[in-house]
């Protein structure tokens, strides 16, 4: 493993920053380095600690492993339905046997509490980002017009917002899978043959290697494809790695420290208030944070023992941001008294401002998978050695550590074991937009719970097609206190399907292109029967199983087991005239002044596919308008710019 440069741990907190942002994540990070790099004094606060020395953050092929990594998770509970009869249909629904100890799965022992189903979050440096799939698929050139058009604001045109994905590959690596460890495994490349089949491409009989070798090098990113957003087909996973090894966020934060920028980062240290000024007459204005010193603190983390620690408080001169997550943002400004009024006053919490949006407004992408196993012993070659454990006998780690990364030679761990996707339009696709992405890998992922990496790669047998509804419908889901205690999780209740957005149809469209993206992945298991040429084992499906077979039976498993892991817009940006909006579109927390929020909370509708592209951007949007502002402030003239609208720097 690489040794990083360390993140500057001094503990004496000065009193005051140019910028204090609370969460080191997709949004709260970039933004961190950028204020830093232009020269302005910053302090980054995360609740967790920097994972320095720890290999799985690290190896692409633990970011399941990872997820589980008890010094840096946090084992968020959500409802996906309200009716929790209705919730226990899914086998992943979630009993606590005792503090951090789980039952999962019908028929719970006398005694077991109701937690709901597991929503992984990561607290480290980084965020979730440094826990990831690390998939890399930039957003589509309508998610920003979305905001243009509903603020009125243009400089969230498409065409504007494409400099920010410039400044982006500006230190965020993005490769895809080395096609040559993949075509080393036959029975596997034969699943991703049939994949390329089922998205309609021609794919020879006998030369279907050749054929997948072409499409594992083709990007679904390319900006110089006009038409790249409505473009189906089948295409490589672009992974947030440089040369087989993560590489985001994190990194980027410890090398902006390095270089001596003025960026103070203190980890494990969790933001309990915002400090409000009201004494002016005027708008509140946000002063800084009161904050505790100490590991583990947040109640969800499974090392929590303790919520004491050293306290302190600290200043922001210039903004406050806050960076915690679709979560934890806006559990943070309720706490602090910015969110619904009687809300706030049912917590005891004296009102800063009623703003009624906040918390409200939660979307998230719905998945769900085909999973099948292969008959008899057969275990997929890519596999072989791998335990996904960080023990001795993980031989596959033993080649990740001690490999260049040439010819695979790192073999399957450099690799998130998700090489390629069909992307689609469904017929319940709400704009032009591809709506689908459609993903396999030798894996038996069933979706999140305890344990589920454990159980997703024990047996090597097992292959999967997961498919994921980018641009959902549902924006029922909410983010409520259940106590005034900072260390308690949320009420999160995501209200799926039928118990949440109907307008239009919207739940019935969500669900028929579902239904549609498992046919397809029938489709692509079915293709697998004209490649015999690449060997393998016949399989069975397990899930949903062969006798779930009409619409309506798919749409009940869908109900049932889908899930979700890209929760945003809980804080959206919106227009003056909607009381619901919590941020104006230079990312203002409404009727205060000095707080901003950057992070997934922002969007006021799911962008693109996977999430963390937009946020990066949104983040090094904020950066470009909080250093203009601070010029503007300081009377410095700002520079001309250069026009980047049309110039492509990275992909
Ligand atoms: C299992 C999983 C896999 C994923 N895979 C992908 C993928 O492959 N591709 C993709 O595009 N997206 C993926 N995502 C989603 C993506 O990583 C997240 O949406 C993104 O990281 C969210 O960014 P954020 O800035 O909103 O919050 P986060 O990245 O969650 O960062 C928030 C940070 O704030 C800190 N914090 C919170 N509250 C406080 C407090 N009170 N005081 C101090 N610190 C605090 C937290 O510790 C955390 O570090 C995945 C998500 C999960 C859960």
């Amino acid at each position: 493993v690489p040794a990083f440069p360390h993140a500057q741990a001094t503990r004496d907190v000065e009193s005051e920053y140019d910028y204090v942002i609370v969460g080191s994540g997709a949004g709260g990070g970039p933004l961190a380095c950028r204020l830093a790099m232009a020269g302005y004094k910053t302090l980054l606060l995360e609740a967790g600690g920097d994972a320095n020395g720890n290999v799985n953050v690290s190896v692409p092929g633990y970011q399941a492993v990872v997820t589980q990594d008890p010094t840096l998770r946090w084992d968020i509970f959500v409802n996906h339905y309200k009716d929790q009869n209705r919730a226990k249909r899914d086998p992943k629904y979630t009993y606590e046997l005792h503090p951090y100890e789980y039952h999962v799965g019908p028929n719970p022992p006398y005694g077991a509490r109701e937690k709901g189903i597991l929503y992984p979050r990561s607290s480290v440096l980084g965020g979730c980002v440094t826990h990831n799939a690390l998939i890399w698929i930039t957003p589509h050139k309508r998610d920003w017009d979305i905001i243009a058009n509903l603020t009125g604001d243009e400089s969230w045109e498409a065409k504007k917002m494409n400099k920010y994905l410039n400044r982006v590959y500006q230190w965020l690596p993005a490769m895809p899978t080395d096609p040559t460890i993949l075509l080393r495994d036959a029975p596997l490349a034969r699943h991703l043959v049939a994949g390329a089949r089922a998205a309609g491409l021609d794919v020879p009989v006998l030369t279907p290697l050749v054929r997948l070798g072409q499409l594992l090098l083709t990007s679904p990113n390319s900006r110089l494809n006009p038409v790249r957003d409505y473009t189906e087909g089948y295409f490589q996973v672009p992974l947030t790695m440089k040369f087989g090894t993560r590489m985001a966020v994190r990194e980027y934060i410890q090398e902006t420290v390095a270089a001596g920028h003025p960026l103070t980062v203190h980890t494990h240290t969790f933001v309990t208030k915002i400090n409000f000024d009201t004494t002016s007459g005027k708008k509140p204005r946000a002063t800084g944070v009161e904050f505790v010193e100490g590991q583990y603190l947040y109640k969800a983390s499974p090392l929590h023992r303790t919520t004491s620690g050293k306290r302190g408080t600290v200043k922001a001169k210039r903004q406050l941001i806050i960076a915690g997550g679709t979560f934890n943002t806006p559990q943070l400004l309720k706490l602090s008294g910015i969110g619904p009024r009687a809300e706030l006053q049912r917590f005891g919490i004296p009102v800063i401002k009623d703003l009624p949006g906040v918390g409200t407004n939660m979307m998230d992408r719905y998945e769900i998978p085909v999973n099948v196993k292969h008959t008899e012993d057969f275990k997929f070659p890519i596999l072989d050695g791998c335990h996904f454990d960080l023990k001795e006998h993980d031989l596959c780690l033993k080649q990740w550590l001690e490999n260049p990364y040439i010819l695979g030679a790192r073999g399957a761990y450099a690799s998130n074991g998700l090489a390629s996707m069909m992307l689609k339009r469904s017929d319940f696709a709400s704009s032009k937009d591809v709506d689908l992405s459609i993903f396999g890998g030798p894996l038996n992922f069933q979706g999140y719970f305890p344990g589920w990496h454990d159980f997703s790669v024990r047996d090597h047998g097992y292959f999967s097609w997961y498919s994921l509804k980018a641009h959902s419908r549902n924006r029922a889901g909410t983010v409520e206190l259940r106590s005034a205690d900072p260390f308690d999780q949320p009420l999160i209740n995501f209200n799926y399907f039928d118990e949440g957005t109907k307008t239009d149809g919207a739940d019935q469209k969500d669900l028929g292109a579902l239904i549609q993206a498992i046919r397809k992945s029938r489709e692509a298991l079915e293709d697998w029967n004209k490649f015999p040429i690449l060997g393998g084992t016949p399989f069975v499906e397990e899930k949903p199983g062969a006798k779930v077979q009409s619409d309506e039976e798919i749409g009940q498993y869908i109900k049932d087991e889908a899930w979700g892991h890209h929760a945003a817009c809980t804080c959206p940006i919106g227009p003056d005239s909607n009381p619901m909006a919590v941020l104006d579109s230079e990312f203002r927390v409404r009727g205060v002044d000095g707080l901003r929020v950057v992070d997934a909370s922002i969007f006021p509708d799911i962008p693109g596919v996977f999430i963390q592209s937009a946020i990066f951007m949104a983040s090094e949007k904020a950066a470009d308008i909080l250093i203009k502002e601070a010029k503007a402030a300081d009377g410095v003239e700002l520079a001309e710019e250069e026009e980047e609208e049309d110039l492509i720097i990275g992909e």
